[in-house]
C-alpha cells in the first residue's frame, strides 16, 4: 500500500500521510532561539509583493504564470499574527492551512474560512477573489516543530485556499489557479492561457474541450472522477508555436543527422566479411565502405585498395582505414610526408592520423588512417554515371589510346553523358572550385602536393561539402627510393595538381570523363562555353595549359566576387546550424536535469534507507515531479503540455526566488517553496547518491 495513504495520525498536528511530518522532523531541528529570530525577519508579504511586481510587469510568458492563492489569501495580515483559533478554536483547528519553506524551515498558515470550497469550473478564480478579499485571514498559525500546526480532516472538508480538497466523490478544484491581475510570487500551474485556448478553439472546435479543461494535480479523487471512460491524453498544442518546431532540431537536418549517426554506428556482418579480422592494430569492428568491384578497377597506384570504417579500441571514436593491399613499405624516407600531412589540417581535406603497416589481413599491407566522414560519396558516384565509370583520365574509347576514331564519336558521346547526368548549375561547379583551390592552396603552401585528385579521391560529405580524401598515400605507395630528398619532386608535383584540378572541372562541366581526354579537351572547352560563364572557361584553360609554371594563387582574382557568395552561403547555413544547437543544448541541459530528478526520486534503497526517496528534501522534489509531469485534467486524464514542463524545469535549473505550491497526492497537504531550494533539495540529493557512488562528479 502507498504510504501517502495511510490511516491518519497527527503529528505534531500534520497528518502522517502528507509526508510533510517528516519534513518537519528535520525542522525541528532548528533551535528555537533560531527559530524566532527568522521568524522576526520574515515578512512574506514584502516577498510576495516584490515577486507580484516582477511577475506582473515583466511577463507575458506562456506557462506557467504566478498564481495569485498564498499571498493574495494572506497578504493583509502579518505571518505572525496567529488568529486561525480565532476561526476555529478546536484544538485540533479545522481550517485548512498551507506550508512555506523558507531558508530551511517549514512555516504553517491558515487558510482563510471565508475561501472555503471553490468546486467546479468557476472554482478557481472564485477561490482566489473571495481569498482576496478577506482580510485578516491569512496567518500562519504554526511553526514547523511547534504545536498546533493545522492540517486535518476537517480542514480538508472546509476546503478552499490552497489546499485542494474533495468532499465526498465531487472533485474540488484546488483554487490554485488564479485570475492574472492576483498575482502573486507563487507559482501554481494555471493550464493554457485565455489567448491559446482562444487560437485552439478557433483553429481546431474539436480540441476546444480538451484545452478548456483546467489542470490538476493528479490525485485519487481526479482519477476516480473519469468516469467518462474517455482515458485519451489531452495535449495542449499550441499551433502558432508547434513544439515540435520551437523545441527540437528541424526535421530534415533531424534525419541527415540521425542517417550519419546510424552509419557511423554499424556494425561488422561477420557472414558477408568473413575474412576481416577482428582487430587490426588499435582498431576493431572493421565495415567495409565499398562493395568489392565485379571488374578489377584501374587505379591510380599499382595495387589494390579496400576503404573500412573502423573504431578505435581505446577511444571509441570511428576512423576510415584505407588498406593497401600486399605493400612492402621500402624505407621509411617517405614518412617525413607522412609526418607533415599529419599536421596539415584544412576542413576541404579529409585529416590524416595515422599510417601503419599490419599482417592482420593475412598479407603485409600499408594501412592509412583517416577521419571518418559518414555518408560521404566520391564525386565520381555522384556527378558520373555508373556507364561512365571507368577512370576517365584513361582512355574510354578503346583499349588503345592512340587509335584514331571519328571527332562525331566523342562529340555525341559527350553530348549524350551531359544529356544523361544533366547540367551541373555554374554555382554548384565555383563553390566546388573555391573550395579545392583553398585545399589546394594549404597544402602546397605546406610543400606538399595532393597527386590525387580526380573524381574518385574527392569526397562530397554532404550540403556541397567537398573534402579531398586519401591524401599522402602516392606519396608513401608511389614513393621513389633513388630520390635522396623526397621534397624535391614537390614542384612538379604541384603542377600536376593544378592540371587534375583542371581536368576535374571540365569533367564537372560536361559532366563526362571522356570530356578530359587530350583529343575531346578543344570539343570539351566549345561545349562548356556553350552553358558556363568565360571566367570558368578561362580558369580551365589556366589550370590545363602546361607553358608557364600556374600558381593555385592566381586563380583568386578569377574566383573573384565568386568569394562573397560563398562565404555568405556558408555563414547563412552556420547560422542556422547554430539556433538548431542552441536549441538541442538546452535540450541536453534539460535532460541532464531530468536524470538527476529520474535518479532520485522513488528510488527504492539508498543506504539501507527505504524511505530515503520519500522523505525530506526529496520528499519535495517527488511532489515537485509531480507538478511537472503528472497534471491532470478536472475528469482526470493526463494533461500534457510541454511548455509547462520546460518552463518548470528551467526556473528550477535557473533556481529562481519564485514560489510554486507542490501539492501531495492525497490533495491533503500543498508546499510552498521557492524554485531555489528545490534547486539546492536537487543538488544536495544528487551529491548525496553521487558520493555513495564512489563517483567524483557527473555533469
Ligand atoms: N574518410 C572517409 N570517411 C567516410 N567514407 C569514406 C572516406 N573515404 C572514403 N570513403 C568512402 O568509401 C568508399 C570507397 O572510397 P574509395 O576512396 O576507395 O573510392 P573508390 O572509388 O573505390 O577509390 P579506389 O579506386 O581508390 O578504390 C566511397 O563510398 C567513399 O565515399
Amino acid at each position: 500500500m502507498d504510504p501517502m495513504f495511510l490511516p491518519y495520525t497527527p503529528v505534531n498536528g500534520v497528518p502522517q500521510e502528507s509526508k510533510l511530518a517528516t519534513y518537519m522532523k528535520r525542522s525541528n531541528d532548528v533551535s528555537s532561539t533560531l527559530l524566532s529570530k527568522n521568524l522576526s525577519s520574515l515578512s512574506i508579504n514584502d516577498s510576495i509583493t516584490s515577486s507580484l511586481k516582477k511577475v506582473v510587469s515583466g511577463t507575458n510568458e506562456f506557462v506557467p504564470r504566478s498564481s495569485p492563492s498564498v499571498a493574495a489569501v494572506y497578504s493583509s495580515t502579518s505571518p505572525l499574527t496567529v488568529n486561525s483559533v480565532q476561526t476555529n478554536p478546536s484544538p485540533t483547528p479545522t481550517v485548512p492551512t498551507y506550508q512555506e519553506y523558507v531558508g530551511g524551515t517549514t512555516y504553517f498558515y491558515s487558510a482563510p474560512s471565508t475561501v472555503a470550497v471553490a468546486t467546479g469550473s468557476g472554482g478557481v478564480e472564485n477561490s482566489v477573489s473571495t481569498a482576496a478579499s478577506s482580510s485578516g485571514s491569512g496567518v500562519p498559525v504554526s511553526v514547523a516543530g511547534c504545536s498546533g500546526t493545522l492540517l486535518d480532516e476537517d480542514a480538508r472538508l472546509a476546503g478552499g485556499g490552497i489546499v485542494s480538497s474533495s468532499v465526498g466523490s465531487d472533485v474540488v478544484n484546488s483554487g490554485v489557479v488564479g485570475a492574472p491581475g492576483t498575482l502573486t510570487g507563487v507559482t501554481m500551474y494555471p493550464g493554457t492561457p485565455a489567448h491559446v485556448k482562444a487560437a485552439l478553439v478557433h483553429l481546431s472546435p474539436s480540441s476546444s474541450t480538451a484545452v478548456t479543461s483546467s489542470p490538476h494535480r493528479s490525485s485519487p479523487g481526479a482519477l476516480s472522477s473519469s468516469s467518462t471512460g474517455n482515458s485519451s491524453s489531452t495535449v495542449a498544442a499550441t499551433p502558432a508555436n508547434d513544439p515540435s518546431l520551437s523545441y527540437y532540431i528541424a526535421n530534415q537536418l533531424r534525419l541527415e543527422v540521425q542517417h550519419k549517426n546510424n552509419l557511423t554506428l554499424a556494425q561488422p556482418d561477420p557472414e558477408s566479411c568473413p575474412d576481416l579480422p577482428l582487430e587490426v592494430d588499435n582498431y576493431h569492428e572493421l565495415v567495409p565502405l565499398e562493395v568489392a568491384p565485379s571488374l578489377p578497377k584501374q587505379h591510380s597506384i599499382p595495387y589494390t585498395t579496400s576503404t573500412y570504417k573502423a573504431t578505435h579500441i581505446k577511444t571509441g571514436l570511428r576512423y576510415c582505414l584505407r588498406r593497401v593491399h600486399g605493400f612492402r613499405l621500402p624505407n621509411s624516407k617517405c614518412m617525413i610526408l607522412v609526418d607533415m600531412w599529419k599536421k596539415l589540417s584544412h576542413s576541404n581535406i579529409v585529416q590524416l592520423r595515422e599510417v601503419f603497416t599490419t599482417k592482420s589481413f593475412g598479407d603485409q599491407s600499408i594501412v592509412f588512417v583517416y577521419d571518418y566522414h559518414p555518408d560521404s560519396e566520391t564525386l565520381l558516384s555522384r556527378h558520373f554515371s555508373t556507364a561512365d565509370t571507368i577512370n576517365g583520365y584513361t582512355d574510354s574509347f578503346s583499349s588503345n589510346p592512340n587509335a584514331p576514331r571519328p571527332y562525331s564519336h566523342s562529340k555525341n558521346s559527350l553530348l549524350r553523358q551531359q544529356h544523361s547526368n544533366g547540367m551541373l548549375s555554374e554555382t554548384t561547379i565555383w563553390s566546388y572550385v573555391i573550395q579545392l583551390t583553398g585545399a589546394l592552396a594549404v597544402v602546397h603552401a605546406a610543400g606538399l602536393a595532393c597527386r590525387s585528385l580526380d573524381p574518385s579521391k574527392v569526397l562530397h560529405t554532404g550540403r556541397l561539402r567537398l573534402r579531398i580524401s586519401s591524401p599522402a598515400v602516392q606519396d608513401v605507395v608511389l614513393f621513389d627510393c633513388s630520390v635522396s630528398n623526397p621534397l624535391t619532386l614537390i614542384p612538379h608535383y604541384q603542377q600536376e595538381d593544378l592540371t587534375a584540378l583542371g581536368k576535374l572541372v571540365l569533367a564537372l562541366a560536361c559532366r563526362s570523363l571522356i570530356a578530359v581526354q587530350r583529343d575531346n579537351l578543344q570539343t570539351s572547352l566549345d561545349l562548356m562555353s556553350r552553358t558556363y560563364s568565360s571566367d570558368l572557361r578561362n580558369l580551365v584553360i589556366y589550370l590545363l595549359s602546361n607553358k608557364q609554371v600556374r600558381s593555385v594563387v592566381e586563380l583568386m582574382p578569377m574566383i573573384g566576387a565568386r568569394y562573397y557568395s560563398q562565404l555568405d552561403t556558408v555563414q547563412y547555413h552556420n547560422d542556422i546550424l547554430h539556433s538548431e544547437l542552441a536549441k538541442e543544448m538546452e535540450n541536453g541541459r534539460l535532460c541532464r536535469l531530468m536524470v538527476k530528478l529520474a535518479t532520485i526520486n522513488e528510488r527504492p534503497e539508498f543506504n539501507m534507507d527505504p524511505a530515503w526517496s520519500e522523505t525530506g528534501d526529496r520528499y519535495m522534489l517527488k511532489l515537485f515531479r509531480d507538478h511537472v509531469f503528472h497534471q491532470v485534467t478536472e475528469d482526470g486524464r493526463p494533461y500534457l503540455d510541454m511548455a509547462h514542463v520546460v518552463h518548470s524545469l528551467n526556473k528550477l535549473d535557473a533556481g529562481t526566488n519564485e514560489k510554486v505550491c507542490l501539492m501531495s497526492r492525497d490533495e491533503q497537504s500543498v508546499l510552498v517553496v521557492t524554485y531555489a531550494e528545490l534547486k539546492h533539495c536537487l543538488q544536495q540529493s544528487f551529491a548525496e547518491l553521487v558520493a555513495s557512488a564512489g563517483m567524483s562528479k557527473i555533469h
